[in-house]
């Protein structure tokens, strides 16, 4: 997969390098490149802002940048068209069915807005281009894209084959199958008063299962009843029916 950033503050998108995207993109997992929106002014100063019409508080971006930005990442293929995605805190919600989704994908161009946003011409504009997603992370107000990036490159990232050491690791983590996961532990057993769950050091792998299943169950019901209602009929067995 290749990932395109394109943002007035490339350094933001530095912890990319690190970890297990950054081994991804040594090992040739991943190819990410972070492009400077100045990079594409033409003016002496490098503008990238104005004041907005209608008024009101703030700048908004200028078109003309991010469309040669936009035109300079997007690789060309005859087949179909790479996606843009514009975080935003009124697009559509990030999610793991999403980042499943976009893992899915050849390229992904990533526009990292800034002040007050983009210039909506430029959204109508890149319709041609590319396929647009505003998407956003979450219901709260960031100063700019680039935060939303890193969690949406990471989350994307770890999905593409050969990222995260263990495959399986993916399979029982939180959302992978609508539910919260488990908790978990490790040495020592007993530790300041606090001892891990019995079933856990029984051995008994049976058991230990049907106690992790019963886990998720009960920590989605308390913290996050929302995602109770949307559980699909066939994701509850008979033995998640007694866990409830
Ligand atoms: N999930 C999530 C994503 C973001 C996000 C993503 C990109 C940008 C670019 C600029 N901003 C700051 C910012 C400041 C003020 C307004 C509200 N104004 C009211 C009228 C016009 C706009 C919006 C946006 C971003 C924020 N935030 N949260």
């Amino acid at each position: 997969m290749r990932i395109d950033v394109v943002s007035i503050f490339p350094e933001y998108l530095a912890p990319l390098e690190l970890s297990l995207i950054g081994k991804a993109r040594q090992d040739g997992l991943l190819e990410l490149n972070v492009h400077d929106l100045r990079t594409f002014t033409t003016d002496k100063h490098r503008t990238v802002d104005d004041t907005p019409y209608g008024g009101g508080a703030g700048m908004v971006m200028k078109p003309e940048p991010w469309a040669q930005a936009l035109e300079s990442v997007a690789a060309a293929r005859e087949n179909s068209k790479p996606v843009l995605i514009v975080p935003s805190p009124a697009g559509e919600k990030f999610n793991q069915a999403l980042a499943y989704e976009l893992a899915e994908e050849e390229q992904l161009v990533f526009a990292c807005g800034r002040y007050e946003g983009i210039d909506e011409r430029v959204i109508d504009w890149a319709q041609d281009h590319f396929r647009v997603r505003p998407v956003s992370l979450g219901d709260y107000v960031l100063n700019g894209g680039e935060v939303a990036v890193l969690a949406m490159v990471e989350a994307i990232g770890r999905l593409l084959p050969g990222v995260v050491g263990n495959p399986e690791s993916l399979v029982e983590e939180s959302h992978s199958d609508g539910l919260l996961e488990y908790p978990v532990y490790t040495k020592p057993s007993a530790w300041r008063d606090h001892d891990v769950p019995p079933i856990l050091l029984s051995g008994n792998h049976g058991k230990i299962a049907q106690w992790r299943r019963h886990e998720q169950f009960r920590r989605t019901a308390e913290r996050r009843p929302d995602l109770m209602e949307g559980l699909d009929a066939g994701v509850l067995s008979r033995a998640d029916r007694q866990a409830l």
